[in-house]
């Protein structure tokens, strides 16, 4: 227990004891990321990310999205998939806290540095880097099939400082699903890749996703890679339930062309082709060309990847583990495990900036008093945290709080229902959770290492006006 000098007393969960709370670092549709540093003598100091669930509206307890987040990344073991390293529940109010290895960077603020303080893109040797060894985690997922359906910038995360420094993690599988029944409708789900990024089957309605909706949105994101600024920038109409997003296919027609039977004939049974036909076919476009916006030569190895990456027919468009063994990869300069450091020798070397820290926010996303204003004994996060547990459920808060542990490792089993295990099991150690089998793909990227400078400023006045879809990204 903790007081914070108020009449409310205020429990510290015992879990979070194991963490110095720094601040949010982040903001998703399903809850808030904070960065905490790990009080454990064997790993002092060593960061995590910490993501704390929203509860559901129901207010029913953990999410079926925070289930199925958890058995997946549970089984999730490869270097380019994120780690989940710890699983909390506050049973007070049944919120999830999943405790990740921490990622300094993501691709989102590295385009954005890129595009908004730097006056050169991305070098090759890095955007290479980075795209092989997104496929080379995504190629992972879908051999295990696993789709991860909202790929986009900030859910590609790269690592800083340390042994893993330049190596990408995929994050964020809130959305994903095993997909065992690769025909099962997933109507039920609604539509859930970003607008951006999202394969134009899934906005013509088709009623299967596969594992090709995500080569669409690494398409997306290696073009962006290329150019700093996102391919089809759709604005997205939200007043519909229904999948179709005209403007985004407007966007997508624009570059690529209007899809034709010839080149994609599943496309007369999508619903929402079926009921636009004649629509999208009046509009007329004098078609940019996906080369001229990306910049690269009609017959180089980087635009052959990319427009098989853009194919249309989802059925024909290129897989992860063929991606990988594309020429683009085994042609100068050729991937590696550090991305963050120059292909060539004089080439410049970008220092990225560490993420901003809002040290002010608690657990629940209220801000709190500086700490100046605090009383010297109290954790605003922790305290905060262990309010909520006070204040809800209090059948169970009673039971809890005699219970030393206030967390309680999950383990979901096979219906999808949650039990808390034994406390003193509370670390979910993925050691021991006989994880699926790491896929050897190869080329393996060749380790490279390499120090930083500071970056250079200078601003790119085109871009200055980019904002990501829905809501701001940070804090
Ligand atoms: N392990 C991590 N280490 C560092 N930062 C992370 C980590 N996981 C997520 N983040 C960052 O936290 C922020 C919020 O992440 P989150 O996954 O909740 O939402 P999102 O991907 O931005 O959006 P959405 O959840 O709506 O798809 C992002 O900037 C993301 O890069």
């Amino acid at each position: 227990m903790v007081t914070d000098g108020s009449t409310k007393q205020r429990v510290r969960p015992e879990w979070l004891q194991q963490y110095e709370l720094v601040g949010k670092i982040g903001e998703g549709t399903y809850g808030l990321v904070y960065l905490a540093r790990s009080k454990h003598p064997s790993h002092r100091g060593m960061k995590i990310a910490i993501k704390k669930f929203k509860q559901s509206k129901e207010g029913d307890g953990v999410s079926p999205t925070a289930i199925r987040e958890i058995m997946l990344l549970r089984e999730c073991i490869h270097e380019n998939i994120v780690k989940l390293v710890n699983v909390h529940i506050n049973h007070g109010d049944m919120s999830l806290y999943l405790a990740f290895d921490y990622a300094e960077h993501d691709l989102y603020e590295i385009i954005r540095h890129h595009r908004e303080k730097l006056s050169f893109p991305i070098n090759q040797y890095t955007v290479k880097s980075l795209l092989w060894q997104i496929l080379n985690g995504l190629n992972y997922l879908h051999s295990n099939w696993i789709i991860h359906r909202d790929l986009k910038p900030s859910n590609i995360l790269v690592m800083g400082e340390g042994d893993e420094q330049g190596v990408v993690k995929i994050g964020d599988f809130g959305l994903a699903r095993i997909y065992q029944a690769p025909l099962k409708p997933l109507c039920d789900n609604g539509v859930v890749v970003t607008i951006w990024y999202r394969a134009p089957e899934l906005l013509l309605g088709v009623k299967h996703y596969t594992t090709a909706v995500d080569m669409w949105a690494v398409g997306c994101i290696f073009a962006e890679l290329l150019t700093l600024k996102p391919l089809f920038q759709g604005v997205e109409d939200k007043s519909t339930p229904n999948p179709f997003q005209l403007d985004q296919l407007d966007k997508i027609f624009k570059v690529l062309g209007h899809p034709t039977l010839e080149k994609w004939p599943t496309l007369a049974n999508l619903p929402h082709w079926q009921s636009n036909r004649l629509l999208i076919q009046s509009r007329k476009y004098d078609n940019s060309g996906l080369c001229s916006i990306v910049q690269l030569p009609p017959k180089s190895a980087a635009f052959d990847l990319l427009s098989r990456m853009l194919e249309y027919d989802p059925a024909k468009r290129i897989t992860a583990a063929q991606a990988l063994e594309h020429e683009y990869f085994r042609t100068d300069p050729v991937p590696g495990r550090n991305a963050l450091i120059p292909g060539q020798p004089g080439e410049k070397v970008v220092s990225y900036p560490a993420r901003p820290v809002d040290g002010f926010t608690d657990f629940d996303g209220v801000s709190a008093p500086a700490p100046s204003q605090l009383p010297p004994s109290s954790n605003s996060m922790s305290g905060s945290a262990g309010q909520v547990h006070q204040s809800i459920n209090m059948g169970m808060q009673q039971q809890r709080v005699q219970n030393p542990s206030m967390g309680a490792a999950l383990s979901a089993n096979p219906q999808g229902s949650m039990h808390a295990m034994n406390a003193s099991s509370m670390f979910v150690q993925r050691a021991n959770t006989g994880g699926i089998q790491q896929q050897q793909s190869q080329p393996q990227p060749q380790p490279q290492q390499g120090g930083r400078r500071k970056d250079q400023s200078g601003g790119n006045p085109n871009y200055q006006h980019y904002q990501p879809p829905n809501k701001s990204r940070r804090m």
